[in-house]
């Protein structure tokens, strides 16, 4: 490729735009030159008809623009094919270098009417193009050689800038620097005067290796460089507002964009805030809805093209998305964005005849037409302020219920809140999912049911109620004929002896009840005619939820039908609502039978507490081991069982033992007669008597002064016995407590006041028990007889003795003794 030296500007830095951006200033002598060529930039593509047509636009007069409006001139795509303008404008050079235009190329614009000069054009870019071989042949899309005349663009915005500016501008930016520079002393920006020096390294910094200038960033520290270029926008802006009041004051106002599209931005889906400024029921229309919406762009407060107050964008977060909703953590879809749909395969309700209008069935039509006509009725609602509503409850209509319209109502449509079935028609016509609002849905035990698809504000209309209208006679022979082994039934009461059968009907008839519904359903008369319509609660309807109103049912047939809407104050039956006095009376009722239920509750509750209080009384009796390594413990236990004894001295016990001890026994009798045991006597009462049956066998004569205690750690110490004396020692540790038992009667007496209390022994066991024990076997036993003809001289009997050691731990003086009676009494 030739260079095409210093005259060569690089303004772009794409590889294929470089190409197509250059210009050949060699040709622009002065400022005068750039106005006679003006925006004759090199086409970028075959279809680039702008710079086709540039030449001839300049001359259209103010008049054409106009006209020219009309029609949006076509923009160039990028995926068509360019020429290599390099080479062209290369050759062009080299044939005919003295009649260059600015193009560069034939030394006029491509729609010069020279015809030879197009076609000689043309055969030379095609077989430029064939010879570099770098792809097929364009010269099928080169353009038909034509007429001059319809090879004229149509003039672009910025050619209609520039000819309202009147002369040359830089609207393209693809100037030479002499003509950018002309052009920018002309609107002002004055750039100061270079010197040689700086010329020249100016000219040095455009210049690119191989003659292909590069784009360069030159900074103001140069300090030789001009000021920024405003831009561009606000250069068409200044352009255009200087020079049209200058030169064409008469024109008429020109709309000047920047020709750039503009990016526009979403306003909902699932990055951006949830209350748009659009009305998402009007979604139809993606124009509607763009045209609505303020233009946004990419930052968060952008002016709008409306010229209005800047809207910040909403940068929510973005719902969570597939993982995040797949794991544990409970996650509520916010009302206005949760959109509830029966799925797939979801089970729909079989034998439903859908009827969205009432049908006069039967005699109902005769009775509809014989009825006398309903008095028309007409409000004096006052326009409402600002923040009121047309219309409200004192509205005559309303009260009436009678919707209004235009010959009725003065307010305007947009006033007035009366008009719900005209609300209703206006928004199902479409007929879309969101107007319709409603699904059907099946419930867990209520069969099908209808679930809200969107929000309804309280009192809003949600949908009609539509069947077939019979008379109160075809209502009776249909409940005894057709419908008698149905379980729903869908007839409503409408007026005038009218019901309306929803059995072939609209979805309204799978509303459920509820004894604490969200909506209601009313009768309206619109234009005369009584209509049925379910509204929305005094709470109004949330997305998801099902829709229920109170049936308020007439219960004609003998059984009852179970209520499952789980309200509190749910009636139990699909039953009527009580009035005033009925519910009074109910809740007395209910009242009652509440008292009655707690004072019950409160008996037994109080009996179960006595029967612990006893049981914690009573003890279980056995206390567990106790560790007497501790001094101190010891001490206390010793103190402990002093005080004990005392107080048993003083006890009405101690006086019996005493009494009996002296020999003025106490028959069972007696004793039942006088005050009362306590428990744990009664307890040892029951064991005396069995160990008095041992006894009588072993010891006729005896007399039971001991009773069984709960098993202590007792180490044997030592027996010692003689025909005379019978003397035990052992040692109990819980209590502490050390016991010699002698054979007299007195220190037996006092043994047996202390082992009373800590000492536990065996009764008839002690042979068996002590037999697995060796060493303690002979031992014991021999002891135990020893002892027991010891005590028997001195007027004592003993039955038992130490023994029941434990298995474990036979061997004397170490033993556990287990629960075990010493009995002692006196020979007859
Ligand atoms: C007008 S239909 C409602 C739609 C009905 N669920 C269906 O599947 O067609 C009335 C019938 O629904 C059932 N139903 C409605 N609400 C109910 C409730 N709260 N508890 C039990 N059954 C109910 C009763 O069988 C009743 O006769």
């Amino acid at each position: 490729m030739t260079s095409v030296g210093t005259a060569l500007t690089r303004t772009s830095s794409t590889d294929s735009s470089a190409m197509s951006n250059i210009i050949v200033a060699r040709a622009v002598e002065d400022d005068s030159a750039s106005e006679g060529i003006s925006a004759s930039t090199p086409p970028t593509s075959l279809t680039d008809s702008g710079s086709l047509g540039s030449a001839k636009a300049t001359t259209d007069t103010l008049d054409t623009i106009h006209e020219e409006r009309l029609h949006r001139p076509k923009r160039a795509r990028s995926s068509v094919s360019t020429y290599n303008l390099a080479k062209l404008a290369e050759q062009q050079l080299d044939t005919a270098p003295g009649s260059r235009n600015v193009s560069g190329l034939t030394g006029k614009t491509l729609v010069d009417d020279d015809e030879d000069e197009y076609a000689a054009m043309g055969s030379k870019v095609d077989k430029d193009i064939d010879s570099s071989g770098d792809g097929p042949s364009k010269s099928a899309e080169l353009p038909q050689r034509r007429s001059p005349r319809k090879l004229q663009r149509r003039p672009t915005v910025k050619d209609r800038v520039k000819k309202a500016a009147g002369k040359v501008t830089s609207v393209l930016g693809k100037r030479g620097r002499d003509v950018v520079q002309a052009g920018k002393r002309k609107l002002g920006m004055h750039e100061a005067e270079a010197d040689p020096q700086t010329k020249k390294v100016l000219k040095e910094l455009d210049m690119g290796s191989k003659g292909i200038l590069d784009e360069m960033d030159l900074s103001d520290d140069a300090g030789y460089l001009p000021p920024p270029r405003p831009a561009k926008k606000a250069r068409l802006d200044s352009n255009v507002l200087q020079d049209t009041k200058q030169t064409v004051p008469t024109a008429p106002p020109l709309k000047i964009t920047s020709g750039k599209a503009v990016k526009k931005w979403q306003q909902e889906g699932l990055y951006v805030g949830q209350d748009t400024h659009a009305d998402p029921t009007q979604s139809g229309s993606r124009k509607k809805l763009q045209k609505k919406r303020p233009t946004s762009s990419a930052s968060d407060l952008t002016p709008d093209n409306t010229g209005e107050e800047p809207t910040p964008r909403k940068t929510f977060m973005p719902l969570p998305m597939f993982k995040y909703l797949d794991s544990t953590r409970n996650f509520t879809i916010p009302f206005d964005i949760y959109a509830p749909s029966a799925r797939k395969g979801d089970e729909k309700p079989k034998d439903w005849h859908k009827l969205n209008r009432n049908r006069l069935v039967g005699e109902a039509k005769e009775l509809w037409e014989k009825a006398e006509k309903l008095p028309n009725s007409a409000c004096v609602c006052r326009t409402p302020s600002e923040d009121e509503q047309g219309c409200g409850d004192d509205c005559l209509n309303r009260v009436m219920q009678y919707e209004c319209n235009d010959d009725n109502c003065k307010l305007p449509a947009s006033l007035c809140s009366n008009r719900a079935f005209a609300e209703l028609a206006a928004r199902t016509k479409k007929g879309r999912a969101f107007d319709v609002g409603v699904e059907v849905v099946k419930t867990g035990n209520r069969g099908f049911g209808v679930r809200s698809c969107r929000t309804f504000v309280p009192g809003q209309i949600i949908m009609e109620y539509t069947g077939e209208i019979i008379s109160e006679g075809e209502c009776q022979r249909r409940m005894a004929e057709d419908y008698k082994d149905k379980q729903c039934y869908y007839l409503m009461e409408l007026e005038r002896g009218l019901i309306i059968d929803g059995t072939k009907g609209s979805v309204a008839r799978f509303i459920n009840h509820s004894c604490s519904p969200n909506c209601e359903v009313r009768m309206v008369k619109v234009s005369g005619t009584p209509r049925m319509a379910v509204f929305a609660g005094e709470d109004g309807v949330m997305t998801g939820d099902e829709l229920t109103y109170d049936y308020n049912f007439d219960n004609f047939g003998a059984t009852k039908q179970l209520c499952y809407c789980g309200a509190s104050n749910c009636r139990g039956t699909l039953s009527k609502r009580l009035n005033a006095a009925e519910q009074k009376k109910l809740a007395r009722e209910e009242g009652e039978r509440r008292r009655k239920a707690a004072e019950e509750a409160r008996k037994i509750a109080e009996a179960e507490a006595k029967k612990n209080l006893v049981k914690k009384e009573r003890g279980s009796g056995w206390r567990g081991w106790v560790a007497v390594d501790d001094p101190e413990t010891k001490e206390k236990l010793k103190r402990e069982k002093k005080e004990r004894e005392e107080a048993q001295k003083s006890s009405e016990r101690a006086r019996r033992l005493a009494a009996r001890m002296s020999g003025t026994p106490m028959s069972a009798s007696k004793r039942k007669a006088s005050a009362p045991l306590p428990i744990a006597e009664k307890k040892d009462a029951k064991r005396r008597k069995t160990v008095h049956a041992l006894e009588t066998v072993a010891a006729p004569m005896h007399e039971e002064i001991e009773v069984a205690q709960p098993a202590r750690k007792v180490s044997h110490i030592r027996t010692v016995s003689t025909s005379s004396k019978f003397t035990e020692e052992f040692h109990l540790h819980e209590p502490e407590v050390s016991v010699s038992t002698t054979t007299t009667a007195e220190e037996v007496r006092e043994e047996t006041r202390l082992l009373d209390e800590n000492v536990a022994m065996t009764n008839g066991t002690e042979e068996k028990e002590a037999g697995r024990g060796g060493e303690a076997k002979s031992g014991l036993s021999r002891t135990a007889s020893k002892g027991k003809e010891a005590l028997k001289q001195v007027g004592l009997a003993v039955k038992g003795s130490l023994l029941g050691l434990d298995r474990n731990r036979p061997a004397l003086g170490s033993g556990k003794f287990r629960q075990s009676t010493l009995s002692f009494g006196k020979l007859g």
